[in-house]
């Protein structure tokens, strides 16, 4: 199968992989307007902290390239105003902030040139931001590697993967490097409810590449686990906090305590993009909350009484008490995280 790409620049459109109808179909979209860009992030048509990031930089791009070019307060109060609203499609990806963040001080950086000079810089901080996403994520690769060996039988959870991603993924990006060595690692991927990213998205991309993944639900991972089937658990992240306690994709924190409990390393892959010292612990981070149709009602079919209460969270955070190491593009991160992690950055 051709290689899908979950993210493209092409002709002043951004077109995006809608990834709520893989596995059934491969489909495109191109957007021009910065609604249909948050729209596409809130409707999960592009998912995965890292995807988001770069969404929200070419949306945000989109959002402003029509601004009038006489009036530079108008200008930066209109890149402000269509920054804050992107930032409101999905809360818990620190990367959605970060890549919204880092255009809007590549903005200010360069106020003194003129609006059209401003905007053409702002588009190619997007396709940086996008560029160094796939360098990011070969390093993951290759320093998770460094961790397993060859025969290894490892768990993931949801997808963080090449289409989490713009190419290798992050969690997975060490499955496709072993590949390329021709080393057999035994991939299990937990189905991830309520959306299914681990069975839609994960079994979907690691198959068409030829590793060898084996599809189970959620609640098939502590038998899995018991059997000796797994001798490592890696996950990706939605946003580290300066504690090294991680939020990920709901049902990584119940991975985490069976990891624990059978003695099995967990590796958290992480782009330091998504690594948060600004929120000291994994009690600040928030925490979103999707449909309640998410869970009564799967493929179009009610699976539950209608009217019935639900508690929806997208995400859940891993204390960083569970975490053996956070393996990022700057190396291998062990504890105490919240020495090691702050050090990560100082290297810079
Ligand atoms: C490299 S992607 C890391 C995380 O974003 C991933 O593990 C995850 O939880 C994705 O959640 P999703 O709700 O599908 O955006």
């Amino acid at each position: 199968m051709e290689e899908v790409k979950t993210i493209q620049w092409n002709n002043e459109k951004l077109i995006l992989l809608d990834q709520t109808k893989i596995p059934n179909e491969v489909v495109y979209e191109a957007f021009e307007k910065v609604e249909d860009v948050w729209d596409a992030i809130q409707d999960m048509k592009v998912r995965g902290a890292p995807a988001i990031g770069v969404t929200a930089a070419y949306g945000l791009y989109i959002g402003i390239r029509e601004e009038g070019e006489e009036d530079k307060n108008a200008f930066f109060k209109a890149l402000e105003e269509k920054s804050r609203y992107l930032g409101t499609s999905r809360p818990t990806a620190v990367n959605l902030f970060w890549a919204l963040e880092r255009m809007e001080n590549k903005a200010k950086e360069l106020k003194d040139l003129t609006i059209k000079e401003i905007k053409e810089k702002l588009l190619e901080e997007a396709i940086l931001i996008h560029k160094e996403d796939e360098e990011i994520n070969r390093r993951i690769g290759e320093n998770l590697l460094t961790l397993l060996k060859d025969g290894m039988g490892v768990l993931t959870h949801c997808n963080a993967g090449a289409l989490a991603t713009t190419k290798y993924g992050t969690a997975l990006a060490p499955f496709y490097l072993a590949k390329e060595k021709g080393w057999d690692i035994k991939v299990y991927a937990d189905e991830t409810r309520p959306r299914l990213q681990g069975a839609s998205l994960t079994a979907f991309e690691l198959y068409h590449a030829g590793v060898d993944v084996t599809l189970i639900t959620d609640n098939m991972a502590a038998m899995v686990m018991s059997q000796g089937k797994v001798q490592a658990a890696i996950v990706g992240c939605d946003r580290i906090a300066a504690n090294g306690d991680t939020a990920n994709k709901i049902g990584t924190l119940g991975v985490s305590i069976l990891a624990k409990h059978y003695n099995i390393p967990l590796y958290i892959a992480a782009p330091t993009p998504t690594i948060d010292l600004r929120t000291p612990t994994g009690e600040g981070i928030p925490i979103e909350e999707r449909d309640a149709e998410e869970i009564t009602c799967r493929f179009g079919v009610l699976t539950a009484p209608k009217g019935v209460k639900t508690y929806n969270p997208g995400f859940d955070v891993t204390p960083h008490e569970n975490i053996t190491a956070i393996v990022t593009e700057k190396g291998i991160v062990y504890p105490p995280f919240e020495e090691n992690l702050k050090k990560l950055f100082e290297q810079e």
